[in-house]
């Protein structure tokens, strides 16, 4: 797509909670996307595998210091500039934060940045199922870090029984009921529900196939179950939407709701404009395109969470079609997300 920017997803949780683990994870199951790394120190991550996958190089470390704490937005941006520039051939950064860095700093450090080739990915906070009560006894404020998510891996859940895990789920709904909830073991998720995944070729028969694929394949039965864990609902509509209506939407997502992409025709005043529309959470951006030809000519969404409804989705989506003339004013709506 036109306009692409790097998404930088932040891994946050209390100690142990499997922060590392989701990492490796990500990095064993890559499916073909290049990922930078951004950590505290190498010490956990499996450096095997990334060099497996030829990434060893998009790692950048802070050798010394805590990256919620030391770092400010200079320190994060010399770090993300090392990963991401007008030659990066990176598709995902993903930041782990350390077990006490504090989300919210996190998300400033990441949304404040004057990185024009990166955007917010998201935060995602790995919660340990099995030491959830006494980790909130502990850290009162977990409850606002659950709060600020926009998806939690309520990661441990073989150390749990199904009573235990209801009333967690019950609990972290309580805490975010925007949030995308996935309940995981070994942080094995599906890393299409946080990214989007490269299309590559399909190898021809006899070809042979790169490491990449090579690991892919081996994992597949693992893919097939993970992909079960979350929801992509696509959205199409021939006609221009209503942008306030849409924004409404946008402001007001359904719950479970990770991160919505695509391109939109927004008609105000008898006048359509083109955006290339992303969102994480409740961070909104409407990229403007401005070269016919690099859009679609039909809206084309897809909303990416867990536990979604795909037809009440489509229904609110289609609730934006206007029924009657847009008055020229509701264009604003949108130019409040664009980048200035
Ligand atoms: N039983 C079980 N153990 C897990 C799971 N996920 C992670 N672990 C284990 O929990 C321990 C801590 O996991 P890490 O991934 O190192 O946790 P972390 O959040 O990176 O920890 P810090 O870096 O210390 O903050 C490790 O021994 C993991 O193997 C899980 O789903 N189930």
């Amino acid at each position: 797509m036109a306009n692409e920017r790097i998404p930088v997803v932040i891994v946050a949780g209390f100690l142990g909670s499997g922060k590392t683990t989701l990492l490796n994870h990500l990095l064993r199951n890559n499916r073909g996307a290049r990922i930078g790394v951004i950590v505290n120190d190498f010490g956990a991550v499996n450096i095997d595998s990334m060099m497996v996958a030829g990434q060893v190089d998009s790692m950048v470390s802070l050798s010394n210091g805590c990256l919620c704490c030391a770092v400010d937005v200079a320190d994060m941006d010399a770090m993300l500039d090392r990963l991401a520039h007008r030659a990066s051939d990176i598709d995902v950064i993903v930041v782990e934060a350390s077990g006490l860095a504090e989300p919210r700093n996190m998300i400033r450090l990441v949304v404040g940045s004057g990185n024009e080739y990166v955007g917010y990915g998201g935060l995602v906070l790995v919660v340990d199922g099995a030491g959830f009560g006494g980790t909130r006894e502990r850290h009162p404020e977990l409850d606002q870090h659950v709060a600020l998510a926009d998806l939690v891996l309520l990661n441990k859940t073989d150390r749990i029984d199904g009573d235990v895990h209801d009333e967690l789920l019950e609990t972290l709904c309580r805490l975010n009921d925007r949030a995308a909830i996935v309940s995981t073991v070994h942080g094995r998720i599906d890393p299409a529900l946080l990214f989007d995944i490269p299309e590559r070729p399909e190898p021809q028969p006899g070809e042979q196939l790169s490491l990449d694929q090579l690991l892919y394949e081996e994992h597949d039965g693992e893919h097939t179950h993970l992909h079960d864990g979350y929801d992509a609902v696509d959205f199409d509509s021939p006609v221009p939407l209503h942008p306030r209506a849409l924004v409404g939407f946008l402001e007001d997502q359904p719950a479970g709701v990770f991160r919505i992409k695509g391109y939109v025709h927004v008609v105000a005043g008898g006048r359509t404009r083109t955006y290339l529309l992303h969102t994480v959470g409740d961070h909104i951006r409407f990229d403007p395109v401005r070269r016919t030809g690099d859009a679609p000519a039909t809206t084309r969404l897809v909303v990416i969470g867990a536990d979604l409804d795909p037809d009440a989705v489509r229904a609110r989506l289609a609730a934006c079609v206007p029924t009657e003339p847009v008055p020229a004013d509701a264009m604003l709506a949108v130019h409040r997300f664009t980048p200035r």
